[in-house]
């Protein structure tokens, strides 16, 4: 997007400038919204209020993008509109339709405003003629598209190709519920950090000042935030809590850590689930691996801020290549897997429109290679637990099973109620976790525990 010197002096106090500024970013420059919606926050020009209306109007427009779409279409088809043209009616016509709050003269003076300013006059009077039509006239009914699949796309606002993706393995009454519940706001979770202060501490501290909190009803050391973003708390800063989903909090505790095991974090950044193990350990010793640098650096601040770095090596590098040092074997590792993210389409929903088919056919190549890679540096009565945050099974109960196939050194381990205090409609027949995101309002996800047989058969 081309932004104008006089633009940024203009509309620096204008909540609509600074959200298509941030949509343009994450629509058309790949970046991820959390990440470009956490550094406008750091340096924000505008008020609380008005901050909150940004977030709101960035996630809606990405979250509700088809829909919006849908109904944009009569207004503007044959019309060749810059991107960011495209964009500013985009989020004005999110206000129109999904905010009661915003009186529409206030969304059209505001889009002119911004449209004169970034463009010119006739862009200015382009935006205003488009805003006031579409005031005017009744909008297109989407229950009646006869296409099922183009339907519950349009509808929840979500790439066709995943609606026929889950059709082919789910009831329409199931997807449906999969798909309406992708569109509620995600929860801001977070785990408490054990090794310095129990759940209901934690829990009291944030009560003090002012946060509402309820237990997570799936892990034991989860809490939601009711009201608020805990990071501003003084628990996050003192370092008893990390944010994280509450499903991905089910991964460490399946690996029954007693506190000095050598373990392998393979794929660890940002960091979610090396925290959570390192906190279990007591003499024992985490190597935690990422491609990325600049992740590991994150992964690194994250330990700091919980004070476990001493439990910790960090290393930037392949996990497909890794060697232990000494060439001493691990008793546990963990393989959270690079995936097509699926399970996070609440939280990032730019992920309904940016995956393709291909994309997971491709990671599952990946995840094979780490996992063939990884299983050959654990022990014999070892555990690998294998994760992903994505929903597709290709990426999930297929890699476990291809793998099984052809290691007849492995099986699989079940993950049950008993042993592993895990909600039993968590737990698939074949003994893995799979947690849908309408079940418990939290990411999807998926875990399996597979066990190297030891000399005298399997531990
Ligand atoms: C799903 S994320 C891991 C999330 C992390 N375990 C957590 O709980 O915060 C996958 C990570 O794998 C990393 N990755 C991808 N390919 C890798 C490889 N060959 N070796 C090591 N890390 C890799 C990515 O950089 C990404 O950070």
């Amino acid at each position: 997007m081309k932004i104008k010197q006089r633009s940024k002096k203009q509309l620096n106090k204008n909540l609509r400038w600074h959200s298509l500024v941030l949509l343009d970013k994450i629509e058309n420059q790949n970046e991820f919204s959390n990440v470009v919606i956490d550094e406008f926050l750091q340096n924000t020009p505008l008020d609380e209020r008005d901050n909150r209306l940004v977030v709101q109007i960035v996630y809606g427009v990405i979250q509700n993008k088809l829909t919006i779409d849908y109904y944009l279409a009569p207004f503007v088809s044959g019309k060749q509109l810059d991107d960011w043209v495209s964009t500013l009616l985009r989020l004005s016509v999110y206000q129109l339709v999904f905010l009661d709050r915003i009186p529409s003269h206030a969304v059209v003076n505001e889009a002119v405003q911004v449209a004169k300013v970034n463009g010119h006059g006739g862009v200015g009077n382009f935006v205003n003629a488009i805003l006031r039509r579409f005031i005017r006239t009744d909008r297109l009914d989407i229950d009646a598209i006869e296409d099922f699949t183009e339907r519950l796309s349009v509808k929840y606002s979500i790439s066709p190709w995943i609606v026929d993706y889950f059709l082919k393995h789910q009831t329409h009454e199931e997807v449906e519920n999969l798909l309406e519940s992708l569109q509620e706001v995600p929860f801001i979770s977070a785990r408490v950090n054990t090794s310095k202060k129990s759940r209901k501490e934690v829990m009291e501290s944030l009560y003090s000042e002012g946060y509402d909190t309820v237990e997570s009803d799936i892990s034991p050391v989860g809490i939601r935030s009711v009201n608020g973003n805990l990071i501003h708390s003084t628990a996050f800063k003192e370092g008893w809590l990390t944010i994280q989903d509450e499903s991905s909090m089910l991964v460490a505790p399946l690996g029954h850590i007693n506190g000095d095991e050598e373990i392998l974090d393979a794929c660890s950044a940002p960091g979610g689930k090396a925290t959570h193990i390192a906190t279990l350990l007591e003499t024992g010793h985490l190597t935690a691996l990422d491609l990325s640098q600049p992740k590991i650096k994150r992964v690194n601040e994250h330990m700091e801020r919980l004070g476990l770095s001493q439990r910790v090596t960090l290393n930037v590098e392949d996990a497909s290549k890794h060697q232990p040092t000494n060439g001493q074997l691990y008793d546990k590792i963990y393989l959270d897997a690079p995936c097509s993210g699926l399970g996070l389409m609440r939280r990032k929903p730019e992920i309904k429109y940016e995956k393709s088919y291909e994309d997971i056919q491709e990671l599952a190549q990946i995840q094979t290679e780490l996992i063939n890679h990884v299983s050959t540096l654990l022990k014999p009565g070892g555990e690998i637990i294998y994760s992903t945050c994505t929903m597709s099974y290709e990426e999930n109960e297929e890699i476990v099973q291809s793998f099984l196939n052809v290691h007849d050194n492995f099986v699989q381990s079940p993950i049950s109620v008993e042993k592993d205090n895990v909600k039993s409609d968590l737990i698939t027949d074949e003994g893995n976790i799979r947690v849908w995101p309408q079940q418990y309002h939290t990411d999807g996800f998926f875990i399996s525990r597979l066990v190297k047989k030891d000399t005298e058969g399997i531990k």
